[in-house]
């Protein structure tokens, strides 16, 4: 069988030699509205599959490319390659605006003010004197290349081609990077990547944005293709076709655009030309089809289309390309035994209830610190208040010398303290060696652009070395090809101590990591964590189980309703009646 490596330049000239052959030009008009199609539905892959924003408005994206280049072609005489590039431009401006207004959203509101921008650009579209109205725009010239006309089908139909295939190339290489991992962990919230340090902000603008610009360059092809232009095609209704698409098609996959586009256009062609002859009367019977086959999908597959064929494709495995890779650049690391963390009279209040009561403690480099206290104490929030999780009330967490109070937790991970969650935060459907490498998110600087052309790959190697490295640090080297979401809890805890080393942290912050532990995963990770100290880094823990903490710190401090009940070493604190008191509920 052909190798993996080979299967897309295969593909590619498979698709691009169609015109060569005894085609019908019916299927090769199929065949470019199917490439158009794919390119906007290739954008809501990215945007709503990887990202999790969902967006109706594509359609409008379209249309600003394909107005613009039929504006200035047919009414500036501008040449149609200058306004591919203008097009894209004001896609990106428009989109800039738009994702600033409306990305801050989240749940339900985010698509819904996607339908309201896709519905003012579309009216806007359909209204302005100078861009014709609900008529539009006649007589878009044809695009030429050196002197080539590309005004026939299968001409346009290579130029359509070759970008939407330039387009998937892209979006794959991009979804294997650093700033495809950061789109990639959009999805489970933004707590944990931004303790990596990501903004998470950025990257939905980032993922926005090139969905707005693929749209555009679809709407710039369908100008020349079509010679004509107007507002209908540019409709929320076909926004939401192209959602559609995507969706019916897999919308995590980027060859799920393609599915998607093909089996939508081929289809519906079908049966607007079966469906009335079946009823006896015209209309658009197909869009009752299409909803009825999307609940169907979304019943039953879910993943969509391409899943089914991905099935009898066989999952390729990351080849370690990455002996010898040149080490990450490395952090100034803390004095043994100086103080590296002081938290001084720090202060929560949620409403009329104060959750922290200007708790103070110190911690100093090579330490394990212990943070313990009954349910409900105020632990986590301690925690989430050192790392920037949470705003304090009033307070001051000095960190290295800098006080951090106020930044946030992305600002604070830069400067070297990095953390776990209670609840384990990951990407399940990435390699435990990629959930890891996003650690090594600020030790690297790869951005768009570098990933999609694959110029990054001597960084990727420097980052995947960093992470084995890290995973063979805490006993996970060999399952580092596992998907992180088949791991057991226990794995999983180990996985996320390994991703915050992979931040290079002068502190570590673990909260509950023993928790749902069972004895010998707890011993394990015990073990970790001596051999961490012994390493000289520093700890705190927030933990429930005695025994756990007890045997492991060098300080605890006991906390109870809020307030520091006591501090010292873990034998002080075993011996003193308030803690057995906080503990076992007696009278102190
Ligand atoms: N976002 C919030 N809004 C309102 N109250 C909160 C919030 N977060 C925590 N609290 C309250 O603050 C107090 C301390 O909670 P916290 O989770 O920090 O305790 P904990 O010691 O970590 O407990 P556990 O061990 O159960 O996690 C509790 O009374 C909790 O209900």
């Amino acid at each position: 069988m052909l190798p993996r490596r080979f299967w897309f330049p295969a593909f590619a000239l498979l698709v691009l030699a169609l015109p060569l052959l005894p085609v019908p030009e019916f299927w090769i008009t199929q065949a470019n509205y199917i490439g158009l199609y794919a390119l906007v539905s290739l954008g809501l892959v990215l945007l709503t599959g990887v990202a999790g924003l969902t967006s109706f408005g594509q359609a409008a994206f379209v249309g600003v490319g394909a107005y613009t280049s039929a504006y200035l072609s047919v009414s500036l005489g501008v040449s149609p390659w200058l306004t591919l590039f203008i097009g894209l431009a004001l896609a990106v401006v428009v989109a800039l605006v738009l994702g600033a207004l409306t990305l801050r959203m989240s749940g339900h509101y985010l698509p819904l003010a996607t339908i309201c921008w896709g519905l003012a650009l579309y009216y806007t579209m359909s209204n302005m004197e100078f861009l014709g109205k609900y008529d539009g725009i006649l007589g878009v010239p044809a695009l030429n290349f050196f002197g080539m006309s590309l005004a026939d089908g299968r001409a346009i139909y290579v130029l359509i081609w070759v970008i939407a295939l330039a387009a998937a190339l892209g979006v794959t290489h991009l979804l294997d990077s650093r700033p495809g991992r950061a789109i990639r962990s959009l999805k489970s919230g933004s707590t944990m990547a931004e303790a990596m340090g990501i903004s998470t902000f950025r990257y939905k603008l980032t993922a926005f944005v090139l969905a707005a610009m693929l749209a555009s360059v679809s709407g710039w092809l369908f100008a020349h293709l079509q010679r004509t232009v107007n507002p209908s095609p540019f409709s929320l209704g076909k926004g939401i076709e192209f959602l559609f698409m995507a969706v019916l098609g897999g919308v995590g996959h980027v060859w799920g655009a393609f599915t998607g586009a093909a089996v939508v256009k081929l289809v519906e062609d079908q049966l607007q030309v079966l469906l009335p002859k079946l009823i006896g009367t015209s209309g658009n019977f197909e869009i009752i089809v299409f909803g009825l086959v999307l609940v169907a999908v979304l019943k039953y597959a879910p993943e969509g289309l391409w899943t089914f064929v991905q099935r009898w494709v066989p999952s390729r495995q990351r080849t370690k390309d990455w002996e010898g890779a040149a080490p990450l650049p490395a952090r100034s690391k803390p004095e043994p035994g100086s103080v590296l963390l002081e938290a001084k009279a720090v202060r929560k209040q949620f409403g009329g209830l104060v959750a922290v009561n200007d708790v103070g403690f110190t911690i100093r480099a090579g330490d394990i610190m212990g943070l313990i206290g009954p349910n409900g104490a105020g632990k986590s929030t301690t925690f989430n208040l050192v790392s920037g999780v949470l705003p304090l009330t009033s307070g001051e967490v000095v960190f290295r010398g800098q006080n951090v109070a106020g930044l946030p937790s992305r600002a604070i991970a830069r400067l070297g303290m990095s953390r776990t969650f209670q609840h384990v935060k990951m990407i399940p459907e990435m390699t435990v060696l990629e959930n890891v490498a996003l650690g090594g998110y600020l030790r690297t600087s790869s951005g768009v652009a570098r990933a999609m052309l694959r110029l990054d790959r001597d960084e990727e190697r420097r980052l995947f070395a960093e992470a084995e490295k890290q995973l063979a640090r805490i006993g996970m080297a060999g399952q580092m090809h596992e998907l992180a979401g088949n791991l057991a809890l226990g794995p999983q805890r180990l996985m996320e101590i390994a991703r915050a080393l992979c931040t290079d942290p002068s502190l570590l912050l673990l909260d509950e990591p023993a928790a749902g532990l069972r004895l010998k995963e707890k011993q394990a990770l015990a073990d970790v964590l001596r051999q961490l100290k012994r390493e000289g880094l520093s700890i705190l823990l927030v933990e429930h189980d005695m025994d756990f903490v007890m045997g492991l710190v060098d300080h605890i401090v006991v906390m109870e309703f809020g307030t520091k009940l006591i501090a010292g070493t873990p034998a002080e604190v075993q011996a003193s009646p308030v803690v057995r008191a906080a503990y076992l509920g007696t009278e102190h």
